[in-house]
């Protein structure tokens, strides 16, 4: 297998400034992350709100500039491309965003909004783009003669899927859905993710797919990082990450969505300030497990197919038969902070609160 795209170390970090203007140290929005995404595989970032998901996807694109670290696709380092010939590799990677709303332009016909990236790109011989509009409108499943229509007279998923037809114009190898399907109806979301995952399948794409819904990576992720404070604490196959996760975060994540079967304590308090991350593990200040060394160390390489699994992963009771330590309303408001989302109902734990 050949990697499409590799970070290594890469970090951002926002400077935050006071009401005067005077720097107030850095938001480390992502701080030393390294990932590797083989061709042709779906690989999935989840982590709460805040933890750096965005960020790291619109650094993997170089569409915003990492402060350090090094970033290749296909073998070629995206930060030495000069800004004429990072334009032209744009062909090849495209980013879906989460909201169909704010990604189209209301003055745009849905056909002028495909026609740009396939004429910006010199994609189709002339004469041929329109053809090629409808085409992928048809394959997206909205209707050819749609082209003429504007985006306010189509629905959320609608919308959506012309955003994925835009994206798929240029015929990029490597496509980043940013919460792709977050924004819309759960009604439709089912419908979308089957499209992405027909897509990428069809096209070969190579996909990374930013979530905080983990019943959605299940179905379509075959690698799962977790992040958390800017960093990944664990990284694996998904059949491993949701079948025997090794970082005690991890476990919080998995309890929180009903139908897992995992139960674990779930996660105390918010989550420290990305301006002033604690040492060590970045999890140990809410860890329900953390010891001394946590507060000093950072989790290294696991061995197996794990990276960066906490150091306490073979002493962790078995999932299952971690006890909830939160009951009832009070779980349900903390699930809530912990996605920055309408929190997934709770599976009845068969206790009084
Ligand atoms: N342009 C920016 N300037 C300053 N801080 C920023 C900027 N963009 C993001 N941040 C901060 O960086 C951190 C990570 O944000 P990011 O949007 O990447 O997280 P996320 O995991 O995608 O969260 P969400 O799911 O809520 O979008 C947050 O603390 C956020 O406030």
């Amino acid at each position: 297998m050949t990697a499409l795209l590799e970070l290594e170390g890469l970090a951002k970090h926002f400077p935050v400034r006071d009401a005067l203007g005077r720097a107030r140290g850095a938001v480390r929005a992502v701080d030393g992350v390294s990932l590797s995404v083989e061709a042709g595989t779906v690989l999935a970032i989840v982590g709460e709100s805040g933890c750096g998901k965005s960020t790291l996807g619109r650094l993997a694109l170089r569409l915003i500039e990492p402060d350090a670290g090094r970033l290749r696709f296909a073998g070629e380092d995206l930060r030495a491309l000069s800004p004429r010939a990072l334009r032209a590799r744009r062909r090849d990677m495209q980013l879906i965003f989460q909201d169909p709303f704010a990604s189209l332009d209301p003055r745009m016909t849905v056909e002028d909004a495909i026609l740009e990236p396939l004429r910006l790109h010199d994609v189709v011989q002339r004469g041929g783009e329109r053809a090629r509009v409808r085409q992928l409108l048809e394959r997206v499943g909205l209707r050819p003669d749609m082209a003429r229509r504007w985006p306010h007279e189509f629905s959320g998923g609608q919308r959506q899927r012309i955003a994925i037809a835009r994206a798929l114009a240029s015929g990029p190898k490597l496509v980043i859905g940013d919460e792709p399907v977050s924004a819309l109806d759960v009604s439709v979301q089912a419908q979308v993710v089957n499209l992405l995952q027909d897509l990428i399948r069809e096209l070969g794409l190579t996909f990374v797919l930013i979530s905080h819904d983990l019943g959605v990576v299940r179905h379509i992720a075959d690698r799962v990082a977790v992040m958390y404070l800017g960093q990944i604490v664990e990284e694996g196959p998904a059949a491993a990450v949701f079948g025997a996760p090794r970082h005690p975060y991890t476990r919080a994540l998995l309890a929180a969505v009903p139908g897992t079967g995992a139960k674990a304590a779930l996660v105390e308090g918010d989550p420290p300030s990305p301006i002033a991350p604690p040492a060590g593990c970045r999890f140990h200040t809410r860890c329900p497990f953390a010891e001394a060394v946590c507060r000093t160390e950072v989790p290294g390489l696991a061995g197996g197919e794990h990276r960066a699994a906490c150091h306490l992963q073979d002493r962790l009771p078995p999932a299952p038969a971690l006890r909830e330590r939160v009951a009832g309303g009070e779980r349900l408001r903390r699930l809530q902070a912990f996605f920055g989302a309408p929190a997934p109902q709770p599976e009845p734990t068969g206790e009084t609160a």
